[in-house]
């Protein structure tokens, strides 16, 4: 563990109070790390405060005596934006965990940055309304690192991503001065949209302390749909067509290795035997019979056109919850073959050609390893996850990974793709930021950064080094 000056020890307890300040070994790593396993945490203290007040002062005493901060929420992660490795003061907004001031009518919540997701879903479900950004680490990841990742997950393709669920947003720059963007406003075209700006910053332009967030109507009994397809492209017409009839909530994805694995390992039954190369699962609203008559008249066709081989649509909740754990579970699944992984995407269109380059250039050069594809295909946006082959050493197989990200992102930057399509750059992409964005626009973000952070102490090394 880095070592800090007592002094600056003391100060810090002085504003978050003793036990605030933690700096034994077990917290260090727990606060020091997020769920990309690759770093080895090393942050100097881990701080707990209360108060926007709290935030604000440990980040002017930062700020003076140079030092670096990693603001923290839930750390589920996969990009490494939220792990202290290098000594740094991990700021956790967990404390900062309350709902307050609902309005019907504007449909808005304020949110303190340490609100767990799932606690804003269940808070709107109490108010008979819906927060619709939703994924498989709702449990523990919180607003306000959902916001600094502008987290997507599986109903980006009707509702968007983070980003269009704040309202407003309160930021603490690197001097420790608080902004109030936006402040609940519907429109506001009052010249440049700072809070857009903080939204995906990674911490990197200040601390997110607290959230506007937007809310919305419940939707309508969902039903699910799993169809099984010979191919990708197959996949895409099953889109295209679903999507000129029916509003999908949901168009995901995932290939018949990952079916195998998440029915192997978790408590769950094929969705049917016909085995098939690639799945389909999507969502829609059911509020009459005539949305499933439609869906079962589509599903027919896109048998008949031999885009389909099987299917099966769910019949009640608990049949809709067990389906999309055929797809959500995945992620969890896999993570005991220390998999390699990427998040990346291009325009939909382009998706069958898109994956199919990628898989063919890690055949060829790796035809040992194991290729698990799944993610939201409605989005664009694919999950590459290789897994380490048994017996091969962990550092051998990451450098032959390095070798892959190299291949794979000259594909992405080839289809004009995004090296990170929602997990974010942190520590583990910023080497390949340059396949997505021109050193002009680098350029430009490290001049915004130097604005909002003059000193350079906001989540250091993330995104691009400055
Ligand atoms: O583990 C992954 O590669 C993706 C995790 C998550 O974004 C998902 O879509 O399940
Ligand atoms: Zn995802």
């Amino acid at each position: 563990m880095a070592q800090l000056d007592p002094a600056i020890l003391e100060a810090l307890a002085a504003i978050v109070g003793e036990t605030r300040v933690l700096t034994d070994e077990s917290s260090c790593e727990q606060y020091g790390l997020d769920w990309t396993r690759f770093y080895t945490p090393a942050p100097s203290a881990v701080l707990l405060p209360g108060s926007i007040e709290e935030v604000q002062a440990i980040v002017r005493l930062a700020a003076d005596q140079n030092l670096a901060i990693v603001p923290s929420g839930g750390r589920t992660g996969l990009s490494a934006g939220a792990v202290a490795a290098n000594g740094e003061l991990v700021l956790a907004l967990d404390r900062l965990n309350t709902l307050s001031d609902f309005n019907l009518v504007d449909r808005t919540v304020r949110c303190g940055a340490g609100v767990i997701t799932e606690q804003l879903q269940q808070f709107a479900e109490e108010q008979g309304l819906y927060y619709p950004v939703d994924f498989a680490s709702a449990g523990s990841s919180q607003i306000g690192g959902n916001i600094s990742t502008n987290a997507g997950g599986i109903k980006v393709i009707k509702h968007g991503m983070t980003r269009d669920w704040v309202a407003g947003l309160k930021l603490v720059t690197g001097t420790g001065e608080l902004l109030d963007l936006n402040r609940g406003l519907m429109k506001n075209n009052a010249g440049y949209d700072l809070r857009q700006l903080a939204i995906g910053a990674e911490g990197t332009l200040g601390v997110v302390v607290e959230a506007t967030m937007s809310l919305t109507r419940t939707p309508e009994n969902l039903a699910v749909l799993v169809l099984g397809a010979p191919d990708m492209q197959a996949i895409m017409h099953v889109l295209t067509a679903f999507q000129a009839e029916i509003e999908l909530s949901a168009f995901e994805f995932f290939s018949e290795i990952a079916l195998e694995k998440v029915v192997a390992h978790q408590d769950l039954q094929r969705p049917f035997e016909t085995v098939c190369d690639y799945y389909a699962l999507i969502e829609f609203e059911q509020p009459n019979d005539a949305a499933m008559e439609k869906a079962m008249a589509l599903f027919e066709h896109c048998v008949e056109q031999g885009w389909v081989y099987d299917g099966t649509v769910s019949q009640s909740l608990s049949q809709a919850q067990n389906l999309w754990r055929l797809r959500e579970d995945i992620s969890e699944t896999i993570t005991p073959w220390t998999p390699y992984k990427n998040d990346i995407s291009t325009v939909i269109s382009r998706v069958p050609e898109f994956l199919a380059e990628v898989e063919a250039v890690v055949n060829q050069n790796y035809p040992d390893f194991e290729i698990v594809w799944f993610g939201h295909i409605g989005d664009g946006n694919v999950h590459l996850n290789i897994l380490k082959p048994e017996g091969l050493p962990i550092d051998e197989f990451k450098a032959q990974c390095g070798e892959v990200s190299t291949w794979v992102f000259e594909i992405v930057q080839r289809y004009g793709g995004s090296v990170s399509a929602e997990h974010g750059v942190g520590l583990l992409k910023k080497e390949y930021l340059e396949y997505s964005r021109s050193a002009l626009e680098i350029e430009i973000m490290k001049g915004i950064k130097q604005v909002f952070d003059p000193k350079g102490i906001m989540n250091p090394g993330k995104i691009f080094d400055a």
